[in-house]
């Protein structure tokens, strides 16, 4: 019979992320003996985000009282007073019961509620207490004992979009150590070319203030402009463009589809060119393709709208044999929606957001149906994040072999990073350091 580790305590506050704007923490405590005493806690702080997909669980979040939180507050007093009494009592060892009891209670299709945040912070911390309970580490609580590989980092450099005030189009470059061996040296790679994209910026009298992930927000407008002072950065760090160091992107291009028109408007590079710039889902697509040519670009996030699903078909069938096209918007972490882009053959890798879906089961679930599917998991953080680092320990849970975590700097950014380093240590401490780093996998061929 399975271990029974009942739930004793539900409580949730609101607490700060990292944009200063109020989010859900939830605690939950188990154990058999009496709470305070014997019992152990689990806490999660839900994140998130700004340039949201429109088929995203809600999350209560009043837009005209954003600052004051009246929205999380719902979400905090659903977790008090509603869903606490339907878990009291129920094994934290049984995740997937508990999840489906919470998207019982909430009995919407997009968890609008209860709200995802609501669900979302207590499903993290229940897992983070069972964890605890067994004197496991979450990765392994979650993963097993097999699940020992090392994410390569898809590190977020250069902010635009919605994550910063600039005339950057494209919402995030980042740079991925392909050529590491290990996820400390990748780590320590993207570091060093980072602190030279800093120098880079400065010495072209460029802004290095940074955006909502940690990532330099200069004004430029043109993404070529950008990946050649990233092939500079990288040089000077003493690295090779396309073996040692490669890039990725998310465009976020939901963020700059104009549905009337139904076309890609850019403005930042409208403004610098002083004309309007629309780009078609064809221009969209061979722009991509030139961008490719130039560049060791490995991985393309939300090319083309979440709507958009024959572009991108046809964006698969023309990059996706060499490039990792990541669907965030398009599959928003719902395998539904997933299975949909696998059967039309639109993108081949996923974008796993938890709060995109709103319980870890279903996230577990997408996860799960990618990687069955021959599609990749990248596991990855929110634009409003916070010290919790919940996702780090899911990256090698799932041996996802890929994490967007934000830039080398801002606390709420390194703590996954310095999570990973505890854990590629624990592993080799352990000697259960197999198949470690999947950066050679991702090199441009
Ligand atoms: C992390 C992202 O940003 P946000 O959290 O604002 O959706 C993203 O779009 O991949
Ligand atoms: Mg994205």
């Amino acid at each position: 019979m399975n271990r029974y580790l009942p739930i004793r305590r539900v409580y949730a506050r609101e607490v700060l992320d990292s944009r200063g704007n109020p989010t859900v923490e939830t605690e939950i405590t188990v154990g058999e003996g009496i709470i305070g005493r014997d019992g152990i806690t689990g806490r999660a702080i839900v994140p998130s985000g700004a340039s949201t997909g429109k088929f995203e669980a809600v999350e209560l979040r009043d837009k005209e009282n954003r600052y004051w939180g009246l929205g999380v507050q719902k979400a905090v007093n659903h977790i008090n007073r509603v869903l606490a009494e339907e878990i009291l009592g129920e094994n934290a060892l049984n995740q997937c019961r508990i999840d489906r009891i919470l998207k019982e209670a909430d009995a919407t299709e997009n968890k609008s509620n209860m709200g995802a945040n609501a669900l979302l912070g207590i499903s993290l911390a229940v897992a983070k207490a069972a964890a605890k309970a067994m004197k496991l580490p979450l990765y392994q609580y979650l993963g097993g004992t097999y699940t020992t590989q090392m994410p390569v980092p898809m590190m977020n450099v250069l902010n635009g979009g919605r994550h910063a005030d600039n005339t950057v189009d494209f919402q995030e470059f980042m740079i991925m150590p392909t050529g590491a061996e290990t996820f400390k040296e990748g780590l320590r790679m993207c570091a060093e070319v980072y602190q030279k994209l800093k120098q880079q910026l400065k010495v072209r009298g460029l802004s290095t203030g940074v955006g909502d992930e940690g990532g330099f927000a200069p004004n430029l407008a043109n993404a070529k402009d950008i990946f050649l002072i990233l092939n500079e950065s990288v040089e000077q760090s003493g690295y090779q463009i396309g073996k040692d160091i490669c890039y990725a992107m998310d465009a976020a291009a939901s963020e700059l589809y104009d549905s009337k028109r139904k076309q890609y408007y850019f403005p930042g590079e409208s403004k610098a060119m002083q004309k309007e710039i629309y780009r078609t889902t064809d221009e969209m697509t061979a722009y991509y393709k030139e961008l490719t040519k130039e560049f060791p670009i490995v991985s393309i996030e939300d090319a083309l709208d979440e709507e958009d699903w024959q572009g991108w078909k046809m964006l698969t069938d023309e990059l996706g044999k060499n490039i990792q096209l990541v669907g965030d918007d398009l599959f928003v972490t719902n395998s539904e929606r997933l299975k949909k882009g696998i059967e039309l053959n639109s993108a081949n890798a996923i974008l796993i957001k938890v709060n995109q879906i709103g319980t870890l089961t279903e996230a577990m679930d997408a996860v799960q149906t990618a990687q069955k599917a021959g599609y990749r998991a990248v596991i990855s953080h929110r634009s409003g994040e916070s010290e919790d680092t919940f996702i780090a320990d899911l990256a090698v849970a799932c041996s996802a072999g890929q994490i967007k975590a934000g830039a080398p700097c801002r606390a709420e950014r390194t703590a996954k990073y310095n999570r990973l380093l505890q854990i590629e240590d624990e592993l080799k401490q352990e000697a259960r350091y197999r198949n470690p780093f999947a950066g050679e996998s991702l090199k441009k061929s």
